[in-house]
């Protein structure tokens, strides 16, 4: 047999929680390349906030080895994937370096909303798709039934699905037998011109940017000179490899192989994720399919909580850019809080997970504005204006109507909270579009929605409404007009920019009112009484008022020792860290989160 047929490239795809990384330390574990001792930590998640978090976002490719049961030895490479419908384009691009995946599915929990959204992307990719029952060790488990909801649901047949402890390592053998029998083998041209997918890619400070590549057809080896296909740049390769517990260098790659190329490539625009790399003297003439261009679908403003930070945050952005396509940014000035970035993120996980590696990875101090959504906005002069800063919304007397963007949402529910998702869905401007039983105990619910509803804790109001049994998976469907309109919040009597939101208009009463009273709780008393209001125009629909302080903090620790007063200085400033003075009020961080909370009670 030919050197490709030992060779079988996957991905792992599941629902969030179904045991995706588990199963990858499991497979890693029982092929050899580490011992258990040197597994204490998960190998693939490596970024500690996803640990924290437990939900892998960043994706990377392992090298296994395994010694089959026919005597032969295969090359498996695993391509992690990450589980949460923010990062469904990452999803893509691993896959597009595979022949197959394994569908991690749940035995407790059975097909989940995102389940089937990880199965139409690889059904896009023409993936050979292993499903695999998990956590059997559980007595929860209803296999049979599972078995069965793949079948009806998904339309794979799953009779002889391995069922497995991905915990406990039960049956492990079973999915190693089956991707070798199962997931086809690469069959790139190893004699045609080097034709290699750019599926990640990182930033190292003494060997530039590391592409991590899928060879599909040719090869490539120290001292080639090769050429990135979009942007014509061209550099001569370095090192070459292969990633099995850090980077193994090799003589060279193959087709079929999954491997590194490092080639000094010092700009990371120069190598784009997507990208097909060649050889200068003996190109190919078509690039790859590439990824479908991800495009954000949510904006906020980020601020230096210290105003010098500004370009520590660009340098930052820049960096988390190199490998996130979907990260966008350019600078912007706001008048409460001076200069900073707009920035765009396919969801508000994936906002919150930049904003935390702003903070964590390089030590910064941010304010975060309101997010929003972009708005279509048709002016009186017949111009289409795309919005995404509520600050840029032209006179009201200047807009002839102005469309929002809506999702369809796809919830997966026990039929018990049928009734309480409806409730929420219709709160959030929901359209009921159909529902489903899959089976007696569970439904499948189809809304339209706002994005810009679902964008303030739609994720954590259906959690707690469903304790977590619901799942949620959302794609654009399109513009629809609406009638919206800008809200000002006043603090002091100044209008803050960064609090300014689009809301419906019959919605405006109530989250105003709702931001005046959160505003009150987070920000601190000051030496005099500090009104804040909520406006459209000039028409205040919402005022509450912070209350003078009395009394010094210090004097109640008059008499007091000094360590005590030290603590209780050293407190304040820790506390002033993360706060801008606006309009004399100082407003901490938090309050600028606030506003993005929902009430549902109301
Ligand atoms: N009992 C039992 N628990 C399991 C099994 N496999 C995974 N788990 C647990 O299920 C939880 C989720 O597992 P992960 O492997 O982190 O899930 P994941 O699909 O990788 O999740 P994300 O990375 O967040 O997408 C963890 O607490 C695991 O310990 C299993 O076979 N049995």
């Amino acid at each position: 047999m030919a050197r490709q047929d030992y060779i079988r490239n996957f991905s792992i795809i599941a629902h969030i929680d179904h045991g995706k990384s588990t199963l990858a330390d499991r497979l890693i574990e029982s092929t050899g390349m580490l011992t258990k001792r040197e597994m204490e930590q998960q190998v693939l998640d490596s970024m500690d906030l996803e640990k924290e978090r437990g939900i892998t976002i960043k994706l990377k490719a392992v090298r296994l080895i395994y010694q089959a049961q026919d005597g032969h030895e295969y090359t498996f490479n695993l391509i992690d994937t990450p589980g949460h419908v923010d990062f469904s384009y990452e999803v893509s691009r691993s896959m597009a370096a595979c022949e197959g995946a394994l569908l991690v599915v749940d035995a407790t929990q059975g097909v989940e909303a995102q389940t089937l959204a990880n199965v139409y992307l690889a059904l896009d990719e023409d993936l050979e798709i292993l499903p695999i029952l998990n956590k059997i060790d559980l007595p929860s488990q209803r296999c049979d039934e599972v078995v069965q909801e793949i079948e009806d649901i998904i339309g794979l047949p799953a009779a002889d699905a391995p069922r497995v402890s991905a915990k406990t390592g039960l049956n492990i053998d079973q999915v190693l037998e089956a991707i070798v029998r199962d997931i086809p083998a690469p069959n790139g041209d190893e004699d045609a011109p080097l034709k290699a997918l750019i599926f990640d890619s990182n930033y190292d400070s003494y060997k530039g940017v590391i592409c991590y590549v899928r060879i599909f057809d040719g090869q490539v080896k120290v001292g080639d000179t090769i050429q990135m296909m979009n942007t014509k740049k061209s550099f001569e390769v370095v090192e070459v490899g292969v990633n099995a517990n850090g980077h193994i260098p090799l003589d060279q790659l193959r087709a079929g192989d999954v491997g590194y190329i490092t080639a000094s490539i010092k700009e990371v625009r120069d190598a784009q994720v997507g990208d097909t790399i060649t050889l200068k003297n003996r190109p190919t003439d078509k690039p790859l399919k590439g990824y479908k261009k991800v495009s954000p679908m949510v904006y906020c403003g980020i601020y230096p909580a210290e105003g010098e930070e500004y370009t520590e945050i660009r340098d930052a952005l820049e960096k988390l850019k190199v490998n996130d396509a979907a990260l966008d940014f350019e600078a912007e000035t706001s008048a409460a809080l001076g200069f900073g970035f707009r920035c765009g993120f396919l969801g508000l996980l994936h906002m919150e997970i930049i904003q935390e590696r702003l903070e964590r990875e390089f030590d910064l101090n941010l304010i975060t504005t309101t997010p929003s959504v972009i708005y279509h906005v048709m002016t009186t002069d017949h111009e289409l204006l795309e919005i995404q800063n509520p600050s840029n919304l032209p006179d009201p007397s200047e807009i002839e109507y102005m469309e929002e963007p809506i999702v369809r949402a796809e919830i997966m529910t026990p039929t018990d909270y049928v009734g309480a998702i409806m409730e929420l869905c219709q709160n959030r401007r929901g359209v009921f579009i159909d529902m489903q039983y899959l089976e007696e105990t569970r439904a499948q619910i189809t809304y339209d929605l706002p994005l810009n509803e679902v964008i303030y804790d739609f994720f954590d109001a259906l959690k707690s409404k469903t304790r977590g049994y619901a799942s949620f998976d959302y794609d654009l469907k399109g513009y629809q007009q609406s009638d919206l309109v800008k809200m000002d919040i006043l603090i002091n009597q100044q209008v803050v920019d960064a609090f300014s939101l689009i809301v419906h208009r019959d919605k405006a009463y109530e989250r105003g009112r709702k931001i005046c009273e959160r505003l009150t709780d987070a920000i601190p008393r000051h030496q005099f009484a500090v009104p804040i209001q909520a406006a459209i125009g000039s028409k205040i629909i919402a005022r509450e008022t912070i209350r003078a302080l009395r009394k010094d903090v210090l004097s109640k620790c008059y008499g007091g020792d000094i360590s005590r007063k030290k603590k209780l200085l050293e407190k304040q400033k820790e506390g002033k860290k993360r706060m801008r003075s606006i309009g004399n009020v100082d407003i901490p961080q938090e309050a600028f989160l606030s506003v993005l909370k929902y009430d549902e009670e109301s």
